[in-house]
């Protein structure tokens, strides 16, 4: 078994692998926190023979993890920005310095559809660009809906927005201060992550494919106006990319990916570009 980790600034997300199969057998997620230890909420690793981590918490976190794992694994890939990989160039100054939740998910969005734009929606909102031919441009970061809401302090944070509210209702007006709030950052995310692509789609003069992940994909989806895909487990696929242990992840083969979403023409981005700026 194989056991993919994925640790955030919130979540850490795991899931267990079968080497011969390809079938993912379980899953799970744990608050991120000072330590990491098996127990009920941890897969059992007597069953693991390699552990792959993508990990942007405190490295105290990362290291005790790391620890953990080489005492009862024989194999633990551990992640990293790197200036290159899979022919993807890392568009950071200091390459090492990218978060390498964002680094899997643009090498994992660049081997699925060769250019792409990598939208990452968990703590944080990240936007990241690879052009064809795999130059990554660097990207935006933004808070992600819960620290948005956190922010303001009118004691909403522990009411979600309903994932499967009707994207035409939660651009309306909020009419009690839960509503108000969850409108407004649904509102700041998603006009964010439009304009940002249309932007960078009109410098570039590229129409990239768009693919979300995170724990908010689903709801930021629902204001997305260009075709894109949910790809829930992009983070694991660049895991995947760079320590391929299956025959079918060494054929480029990543579980659960996409259909690559079609962009709409460069013209129409142009124009409704435009057509903004006028209002
Ligand atoms: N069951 C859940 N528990 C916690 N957060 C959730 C849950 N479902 C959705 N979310 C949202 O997902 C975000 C965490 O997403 P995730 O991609 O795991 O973040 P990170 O990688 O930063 O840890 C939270 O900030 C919250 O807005
Ligand atoms: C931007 C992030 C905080 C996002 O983390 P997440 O929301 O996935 O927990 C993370 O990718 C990070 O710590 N990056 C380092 C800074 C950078 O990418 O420039
Ligand atoms: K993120």
């Amino acid at each position: 078994m194989i056991l993919d980790l994925d640790i955030g600034n919130t979540l850490s997300k795991w899931r267990l692998k079968d080497a011969d199969s390809s079938e993912i057998r379980s899953r799970g997620a744990v608050w991120t926190r000072e330590e990491w230890r098996p127990g009920a909420d941890i897969p059992d690793l007597d069953v693991v023979e390699a552990v792959r981590i993508s990990s942007v918490a405190r490295k105290a976190v990362l290291e005790e993890t790391v620890g953990l794992l080489r005492r009862r694994v024989g194999t633990v890939h551990v992640a990293r920005s790197t200036a290159e990989a899979l022919g993807v160039t890392n568009g950071y100054e200091e390459p090492g310095r990218l978060g390498v939740d964002r680094w899997m998910g643009a090498l994992a969005g660049y081997q699925l559809a060769g250019g792409c734009c990598a939208v990452d929606c968990g703590s944080a909102i990240t936007v990241d660009f690879v052009l064809p031919g795999g130059r990554h441009l660097g990207g935006y970061i933004l808070p992600g809906l819960r620290l948005m809401k956190e922010s303001l302090k009118l004691g909403t944070r522990n009411v979600a927005i309903d994932p499967d509210s009707e994207a035409e209702e939660l651009l309306e007006p909020g009419r009690r201060t839960v509503e108000a709030v969850n409108h407004g950052i649904f509102m700041a995310a998603v006009s964010a992550v439009n304009r940002i692509y249309s932007e960078v789609c009109d410098q570039q003069g590229v129409a990239l494919p768009m693919m979300l992940t995170g724990g908010d994909a689903r709801v930021v989806s629902r204001g997305i106006q260009v075709p894109h895909a949910v790809w829930p487990d992009m983070v694991y696929g660049g895991l995947e990319a760079c320590f391929p242990l299956t025959a079918a992840e060494r054929a480029g083969r990543m579980s659960g990916a996409p259909r690559v979403p079609s962009p709409v023409a460069l013209e129409k981005i142009r124009a409704a570009l435009a057509f903004s700026m006028l209002l």
